[in-house]
């Protein structure tokens, strides 16, 4: 354990970043308060999968993360399926074996999918850093400077509180990448995809009972021209977790806003042409919805830090969902940040702007990477990437190659290279 540190650490941001940073901090002594806008911690009751990197970033932030993942996980059903991360199917085939579509390719990971409902994993989480660590109803305005160079974030309520770093763990919508670059600078707002997104949960019987048991108990994604569908089981299997979406050349029409209201049979009108049985699934969903629009930091920022204030999580990189890692790499950032400010050389305040240095030098490019990569095999799987089209054994390679770069990574080598590159910034090696 590390002995106590001369400085505090304030996390503006109670989602998957800014939780499991502050466990990580809280478990290395390092003084943290986390300041949330909503009156609780809360998570939205859809799926999240995490590829063996996160997994990996779980342990090195705290082994209790990686419990509460497992105690909540659910993989793919089937023995057989066990490595499997997603069957891919052809969603207009009509080529069935035993009533069950057949698969175009299978994509593999050494850990398979591993499925979380995002509330019981965020439950589980919380139990992991005491109650008074975390201030609710504080949303963050603006950041100054006191005379003692202090931070002071003002809050909404009127009120107000000082640390000596601020890591904003706030969202796509981050106030505090605006604070460091600047409002009109544009990263400093998100980027609409031109993707949306129909989300919904069904029972696995019924879900059984529309696609069969092999497509619905594992996971599944079913490529169409412009649109795609997935599916994986959460809830120890009890219930179907579904995501479709759909490219359109039309505008969001509220970037303030990024759902809407929508309806069942929208969402059936825009796949009328996939095949009967994705169809009857479409149909087990309830019939108003919400349709997400999918929005990016398709603008990179310029650094995640100015001074002794940073991002992390998607206020730094949020991006599109479609190679399911972006809670993966929040919990890349955790871990690094983590293990930086519990470096013996970080005693005092002034060493933080020479660790938030490190990490922007150390997580920007693979973050940036994974944003404009996500964008591209989301198109993959509309069939309508450039040079890639509906051929399958292309798709199947990018995927691959992609998937390659995210997963095959050692977490904790990533941090000791970036401790060694802090060590070198403070011994005068490096500038800031
Ligand atoms: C459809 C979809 C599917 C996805 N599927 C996957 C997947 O399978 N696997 C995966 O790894 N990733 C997935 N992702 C990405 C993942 O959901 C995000 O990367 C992750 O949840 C971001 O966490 P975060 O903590 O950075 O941000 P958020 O979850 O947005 O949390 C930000 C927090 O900050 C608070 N906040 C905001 N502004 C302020 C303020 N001014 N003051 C105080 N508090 C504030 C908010 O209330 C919120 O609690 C998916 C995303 C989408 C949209």
């Amino acid at each position: 354990m590390s002995p106590v540190k001369d400085f505090d650490v304030a996390i503006v941001g109670g989602g998957i970043a800014g939780l499991t940073l502050a466990i990580a901090l809280n478990s290395r002594s390092i003084p943290v308060t986390l300041y949330e806008q909503a009156r609780s911690f809360g998570e939205i009751g859809a799926g999240v999968s995490f590829s063996p990197n996160a997994v990996q970033a779980m342990k090195v932030c705290h082994q209790g993360i990686y419990e509460a993942f497992e105690t909540v996980c659910t993989r793919n059903m089937w023995p057989s399926k066990e490595k499997v991360w997603f069957d891919y199917v052809d969603a207009y085939s009509d080529v069935m074996s035993n009533g069950v579509l057949d698969t175009a390719f299978t994509i593999s990971s050494n850990l398979g999918q591993n499925g979380v409902h995002r509330a019981h994993f965020l439950d589980e989480a919380v139990k992991l850093i005491p109650n008074q660590l975390a201030r609710f109803g504080k949303r963050l305005q603006n950041i100054s400077e006191d005379r003692n160079g202090r931070l002071v974030m003002h809050f909404d309520d009127g009120t107000v509180a000082e640390a000596d770093a601020i890591i904003g763990c706030d969202g796509i919508k981050s106030r505090v990448r605006q604070t460091i670059v600047g409002p009109d600078h544009p990263s400093a707002r998100p980027v609409y995809t031109h993707k949306y997104a129909f989300r919904g949960l069904i029972p696995m019987e019924d879900a059984c009972a529309a696609v069969g048991e092999e497509r619905a108990q594992n996971a599944c994604m079913y490529m169409g021209y412009d649109k795609h569908v997935l599916t994986f089981p959460v809830n120890h299997g009890k219930t179907l977790n579904l995501v479709a979406f759909r490219t359109t050349m039309e505008d969001w029409p509220d970037a303030q806003r990024l759902t809407r209201p929508g309806q069942r049979d929208e969402l059936l009108h825009e796949f009328e042409d996939y095949g009967p049985a994705i169809i009857k699934l479409l149909k087990l969903i309830g019939p108003k919805l919400d349709v997400w629009a999918i929005f990016d930091l398709g603008y990179p920022v310029p650094t995640l830090y100015k001074g002794r204030i940073c991002i992390s999580g998607d206020a730094a990189h949020a991006t599109s969902p479609h190679h399911g890692a972006g809670a993966g790499f929040c919990i890349e950032d955790s871990a690094m940040l983590a293990e930086l400010l519990a470096d013996e050389q970080v005693k005092s305040r002034h060493e933080l702007e020479a660790v938030f240095a490190t990490f922007d030098a150390e997580r920007r490019s693979r973050a940036q990477w994974l944003v404009d990569s996500s964008r591209w095999i989301g198109d993959c799987y509309e069939l309508r990437a450039e040079g890639i089209g509906n051929d399958f054994t292309k798709i199947e390679a990018e995927i691959k190659e992609r998937n390659g770069i995210i997963a095959n990574v050692n977490i904790e080598e990533m941090c000791a290279r970036a401790k060694d590159e802090l060590r070198k910034r403070l011994s005068g090696g490096r500038g800031l």
